[in-house]
């Protein structure tokens, strides 16, 4: 079996002023996978992307990078790239930059980092509009310009917060389509965060439904890699059967909740 991307071991999360917004978790990514995270809401979903994101760091226990400690492996070592939900792109400046950006943050030489653009501007479908600005693009487009940003430096590990939840129904599904045919192409990881359960059921080769007070995995639920996701899947009864065992797995966290506040 390969290397975990990544590993948390009884890693916690506990704010200053003693909230805690994560109690110990075991998670081990494979290489890819594509894990959703579901759960209501304050249940640690972001804290969690953030631990591995490194953008904070574990209270207890020990995050794990190709199998090296996190504290050892530095910023540049840990290849991976965040999409918010908010594309928060340059607005003065046209596609093709503002995804060249984190290569001309990294001191990629130009040439080649405008050779890297093109590739990536393809794999989200706006080759054609490089030279268009921010305003000239649809909030689909624009999204898909913060994908191809996050794809054009090659990470081991894309990690996503709500990234579609913004768009309409239509371009969001359109957007979910596609990000499953990159990640089966490409073998790109990806772990993000979503509030709709139909999306979890639809992306995912993972779902790791979580629970709150403290925030923690409450189960996991796999779903079979070598689904082609398109509409038929969206349309099967295989894919009504996943969603109502996503439901019945939310309805438990939310029953446990409301029996503690009883
Ligand atoms: N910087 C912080 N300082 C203190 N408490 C925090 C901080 N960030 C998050 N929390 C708390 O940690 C808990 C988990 O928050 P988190 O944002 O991870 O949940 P979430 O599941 O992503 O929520 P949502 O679905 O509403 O975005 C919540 O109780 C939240 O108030």
């Amino acid at each position: 079996m390969s290397l975990p991307i990544v590993e948390m071991l009884a890693a916690e999360k506990t704010f200053p002023g003693g909230v805690q917004a994560l109690a110990p978790v075991e998670l081990s990514v494979r290489p890819g996978e594509l894990i959703g995270l579901i759960g209501p809401s304050g249940c640690g979903k972001s804290t969690l992307l953030k631990l591995i994101a490194n953008l904070h760091t574990p209270s207890a226990g020990e995050m794990r990078w190709w199998g090296e400690d996190f504290t050892r492996v530095g910023e540049a070592g840990r290849r991976l790239s965040f999409v918010f939900q908010d594309p928060t792109l340059m607005p003065w400046a046209d596609v093709a930059t503002n995804v060249r950006l984190p290569l001309d943050l990294d001191g990629i030489p130009r040439d080649e980092a405008r050779a890297r653009v093109a590739p990536a501007l393809a794999q989200v479908g706006l080759s054609h509009a490089a030279d268009r600005t921010p305003a000239q693009l649809s909030g689909g487009m624009r999204m898909r310009v913060s994908i191809a940003r996050a794809l054009v430096t090659r990470p081991d590990l894309l990690l996503m917060d709500e990234p579609f939840a913004a768009l309409d129904e239509f371009t969001r599904n359109r957007l979910d389509e596609d990000m499953a045919l990159l990640c089966a192409q490409g073998g790109l990881t990806t772990i993000f965060v979503t509030h709709s359960l139909t999306e979890a059921a639809f992306l995912s080769t993972r779902v790791l439904v979580m629970a709150p007070d403290p925030g923690r995995i409450h189960a996991e639920y796999a779903i079979d890699p070598t689904i082609v996701r398109d509409e038929a899947f969206r349309l099967s009864a295989e894919f009504a059967a996943i969603c109502r065992d996503l439901s019945a797995l939310l309805n438990e966290v939310s029953h446990a909740r409301a029996a503690a506040d009883a």
